[in-house]
């Protein structure tokens, strides 16, 4: 039986509504928020709990007209006609549809006919299926009769193939009844009423997702990464001045030694983290790619869908917008596309599943003349990409931090990820960035495994105060100590000290490794950061998708908070060294739903910047 069926239109309206029962929490409402505007509308299902109550929604789309129709039932039943039932509502509400009309009363008796016939089908269907198991089990029941009758003229047979086994199976063939909410249909009709897309767009840090692989019962991998080395960025030699890589601390290694940073980055006064410089000839692509959009529309087109439509008809549907959008029309542009991605270091999983949710809100959609089916796709995943990377957190830490500072308590931001991605050298970044914003910063050494960690953080920090001309204390309790009772000293110090900030670095780990996820979640439990950011590098391809979806299931099995705590923002790394290939930003962007931060390109403290989103996009596209 079906709780809930919802018809709106794209921008928001709801133009009918059919409830048996009340809805518990707002399925339709996450559905917006968690897939039709993030793309994953290429998926079969959602799913949603709200206390002890599971819903299973299955939707389908009206894209010409932009409408939305969404079935909503509980996951313990199992509900045959959902697909059917949707389809059939859909054809019959469209050809009612007229654009501007927000109420449609009489579509409250024709949609109870439909789910009614689909209804008595489903019990029909039901009662055939336990007539058939009766059959099968009166069937069984003869047979071990018979067996029986043998056995009692024949001389006992140790071994295989005793009465006791095929009675067992017998008795497991149960009639499959399922139970159904019993609730007389309450219609509430289409009052039109409007979803506040706005709210749904501001989406909470704190989800849990679908657990993935490495869930508490998976045992861990061994590791197959290198252990950590040195990084060689240039051929030439590299100025002390430039770099940051203090991750292997040289003996004698003191604050006298720092002392050029403060020539090259105080010339960089009231410094900033901006954004990345727009490109100027993103006019020039776009023009590039109409030819490109030609060739994918017109050359792919026609060569797949040779066979099923002459070659005229197949060119004038790639270039005129005469009929709707069909699947052959989409996939050719749609395969191209998903190898530019891929091409751009986008996880091929991320990348499938964009293009199905694309194809899925365009299919049926009718062309405006004199369209390319080439350009109306790409446009529609220009849109996708720009949706998916502008962060509906807000990312402007510094308010945050002013807000906390204002209650009496340090800001505390952790930095997790696996090893040698960054981690510290970022996080010196950050600290450099509050250090010019006049932000009193205290660093945590909580990277009590790997020898070096803590020396590596002292001498960022001597360069630091020598740079900025500011104090920066560290907090640190040597090596083998627990990191969550480090960090919650040090919580204790900062705000003894009347710290603004503080910047807690953790060991390198990876996604597998099960005590090091289990000492990072405790130290997230015990002492719940204002911001968990995720450190990840922009060079990483496949692997990025796995060790976000990883470190967040991890955190979700490990947890003991009520609701646990996951991966608020990216801190994205390296990015100088990937040129066009930033197909990174969007497989973590996409996979933990978090935004970027911050994007560190380079091995100065002044180095860091803010995600340009439209450059990304352009880049991705190209
Ligand atoms: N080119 C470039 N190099 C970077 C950037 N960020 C960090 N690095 C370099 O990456 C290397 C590793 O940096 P660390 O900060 O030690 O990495 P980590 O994640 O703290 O390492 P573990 O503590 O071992 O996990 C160093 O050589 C850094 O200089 C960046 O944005 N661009």
């Amino acid at each position: 039986m079906l709780d809930n069926f919802t018809i709106f239109a794209r921008g928001g309206i709801i133009l009918f509504s059919w409830s048996a029962v009340a809805l518990k929490g707002n399925p339709i409402d996450a559905l917006i928020s968690t897939v039709l505007l993030e793309e994953r509308s290429g998926q079969q299902s959602f799913p949603f709990t709200s206390g002890s109550t599971k819903y299973v929604l299955k939707w389908t789309f009206s894209n010409e007209l932009g409408l939305v129709f969404v079935a909503v039932y509980q996951s313990i039943l199992q509900v045959l006609y959902v697909e059917d039932l949707l389809n059939q509502v859909k054809s019959a509400f469209v050809a009612k549809y007229k654009p501007g009309t927000l109420e449609y009363p009489e579509f409250v008796d024709e949609f109870q006919r439909m789910l009614n016939e689909q209804e008595q089908r489903a019990d029909e269907i039901r009662k055939n299926r336990a007539e058939a198991a009766k059959k099968t089990r009166s069937q069984t029941q003869q047979q071990i009769q018979g067996s029986k009758r043998q056995d009692s003229q024949t001389p006992p047979k140790k071994g295989k193939g005793s009465v006791e086994s095929s009675k067992s199976n017998g008795s497991s063939n149960g009639n499959g009844a399922l139970s159904e909410v019993d609730e007389t249909a309450v219609v509430e009709n289409s009052s039109a009423k409007a979803f506040d897309i706005s709210k749904l767009q501001k989406r909470g840090s704190n989800k849990s997702p679908a657990k993935g692989k490495g869930s508490k019962d998976e045992p861990p991998k061994p590791s197959d990464k290198k252990p950590k080395q040195m990084r060689k960025w240039e051929d030439s030699k590299p100025s002390p001045d430039e770099k940051l890589d203090f991750s292997v601390v040289k003996p004698g290694d003191s604050a006298d030694d720092s002392a050029p940073l403060d020539r090259v980055y105080m010339g960089k006064s009231g410094m900033d983290v901006e954004e990345e410089e727009e490109e100027e000839d993103d006019d020039e692509d776009d023009d590039d790619d109409e030819e490109e959009d030609e060739a994918a529309s017109t050359g792919k087109g026609v060569a797949s869908s040779s066979g099923k439509r002459g070659w005229l008809s197949s060119m004038l549907r790639g270039v005129v917008g005469t009929e709707s959008l069909e699947e052959d029309d989409l996939s050719p542009v749609l395969q191209e596309l998903k190898s530019r991605l891929m091409a751009k270091n986008v996880a091929s999983e991320i990348a499938e599943k964009l293009c199905d949710s694309v194809s899925s809100g365009l299919l049926g959609k009718r062309q405006s003349s004199f369209t390319r089916v080439a350009s109306t796709v790409k446009t529609a995943m220009h849109d996708a990409l720009v949706r998916i990377l502008t962060p509906r957190r807000t990312t402007d830490i510094l308010r945050e931090v002013q807000a906390s500072k204002e209650k009496g308590q340090p800001y505390s931001i952790v930095f997790i990820g696996v090893n040698g991605v960054g981690k510290s050298t970022n996080l010196a970044k950050v600290a450099y960035w509050l250090l010019q914003h006049d932000m009193k910063v205290m660093i945590a050494a909580c990277d009590t495994f790997r020898a070096g960690a803590v020396e590596q953080l002292r001498t960022h920090c001597r360069r630091l105060e020598a740079t900025s001309g500011q104090q920066v204390s560290l907090f640190e309790r040597g090596y083998e100590k627990d990191p969550a009772a480090v960090a919650f000293e040090a919580m204790r110090q900062a705000k003894k000290e009347k710290c603004d900030v503080l910047l807690i670095d953790t060991a390198g780990r990876m996604q597998d490794n099960k005590p090091l996820m289990e000492a990072l979640s405790k130290l997230i439990d015990l002492n719940k950061p204002d911001l968990a950011l995720f450190v990840g590098e922009a060079l990483v391809g496949n692997d990025a998708v796995d060790q976000l979806k990883k470190f967040n299931a991890w955190l979700t099995d490990l947890s003991t908070a009520p609701t646990p705590r996951l991966v608020d923002g990216i801190v994205l790394t390296k990015f100088d060294t990937v040129d066009e290939k930033v197909g990174a930003a969007l497989s973590m962007v996409y996979e933990s739903r978090a935004p970027i931060m911050f994007v560190g390109c380079g091995q100065t403290y002044s180095d860091l910047r803010k995600l340009n989103v439209k450059h990304i996009v352009s880049s991705l596209l190209r």
